[in-house]
């Protein structure tokens, strides 16, 4: 069984949830919509790019791979109902990857993605063939992101681990678990095999602010695992760790610069200082795609701004007066002085990051 039908066995048997799922029936991209969770497991049916597109930008699919995993189906969506030439269909599937890279500028791995699937097309139109067989090659293709995606967070959960012992705290920000992923996660994937092995973690989830992804994503999706969580609002998070209560802090990343910058949800760089100020190491967990060694530093990572609504009326109630001034920029950098240790699927790497991470890639 090709690694791609294997990746659609375990869609349909599936004892997770899932954020991205292929469904072959229907020739759809069902997505949870992660909006709105934790109250309603909703999956929305989307057979068109800009309907990927739009779920991209309006959070019904977010965290960095997931949204990199979504974007390539959603090129096979925009692409399959070209007719004609190789050529035609090779020029329609980079016109989709371009469209599809303006739905969000941070997460590296959106662009990743996107370029794989303009390399597997070229290569494909180059070989020659029939147009039909390209576009099933191209869908392989996103499924096979997605398998390899869930593969990888679990070698990343199984370095992450190696950094814990049992009885630890650790805190997390945002929701950088299975719902973000293929599978598992990257910060949370050790606190899934923590549990599969045994090993007992207290989490505490950091609510998110503005758009909750640590309240209504982390919280639920550790709780339904079984995973000891606790819910703490952002700025609970000094308390905590003076109480002695962490030991630990992983989060996860939308790019990692060339020298060890991170960019990740707003709010990291906070919970990075404050780590620091009570000597708590602080970890980064990422697949390699996040690794973006064409960005020198973190001032150099585009940072989203998004509406002033999710801060003055979040959730549909007016909480701040009419006409305020609001800025809301979704992510922020942690300086790499800041970083204790950047987990990959190929290991712990540590400063410094410049080099290291080059040296990953060789
Ligand atoms: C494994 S997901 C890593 C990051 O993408 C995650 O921590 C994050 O910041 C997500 O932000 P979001 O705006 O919800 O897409």
């Amino acid at each position: 069984m090709s690694i791609q039908d294997q990746q659609e066995e375990k869609n349909k048997a599936a004892d997770w949830l899932q954020s991205v799922r292929w469904n072959s029936a229907t020739d759809s991209l069902d997505l949870l919509d992660q909006r709105q969770l934790p109250d309603e497991i909703v999956y929305l049916e989307l057979t068109t790019s800009e309907q990927v597109w739009d779920a991209i930008k309006q959070l019904a699919v977010r965290g960095a791979p997931a949204i990199g995993i979504a974007a390539a189906y959603g090129v096979y969506l925009g692409a399959r109902d070209t007719s004609g030439s190789l050529e035609l269909l090779l020029a329609e599937t980079v016109k989709q990857c371009d469209y599809l890279a303006t739905s969000r500028p941070t997460a590296v791995n959106l662009f990743w993605a996107l370029e794989r699937m303009k390399q597997r097309a070229t290569e494909l139109a180059s070989a020659g063939g029939e147009p039909e067989a390209m576009k099933q090659s191209l869908l392989d293709e996103a499924k096979l992101i997605q398998s390899e995606d869930e593969e990888t967070c679990r070698l990343i959960g199984v370095h992450a681990l190696d950094l814990f012992e049992d009885g630890m705290g650790v805190l997390t920000h945002c929701n950088a678990g299975g719902l973000a992923t293929a599978r598992y996660g990257t910060a949370l994937a050790p606190m899934y095999l923590a549990q599969e092995r045994g090993i007992h973690l207290k989490v505490f989830a950091d609510e998110t602010r503005p758009v909750l992804q640590g309240a209504r994503l982390t919280a639920f999706e550790l709780q339904q695992a079984g995973v000891d969580v606790t819910l703490i609002c952002d700025n609970m998070a000094g308390v905590v760790m003076s109480k002695g209560w962490v030991q630990a802090v992983i989060v996860g990343t939308d790019r990692v610069a060339a020298n060890g910058d991170v960019a990740n949800k707003i709010g990291t760089y906070s919970v990075a200082v404050l780590a620091k100020a009570h000597g708590i190491p602080f970890y980064v967990a990422c697949p390699m795609s996040t690794i973006d060694l064409n960005t020198a530093n973190g001032a150099d990572i585009p940072i989203e701004e998004r509406h002033e609504d999710e801060i003055t009326q979040g959730f549909g109630k007016r909480t701040a007066p009419k006409g305020v001034k609001v800025f809301n920029p979704a992510f922020d950098i942690t300086p790499n002085e800041y970083v204790t240790a950047i987990i990959t699927e190929k290991g712990v790497i540590r400063a410094p990051y410049h080099e290291n991470l080059k040296k990953l890639f060789e």
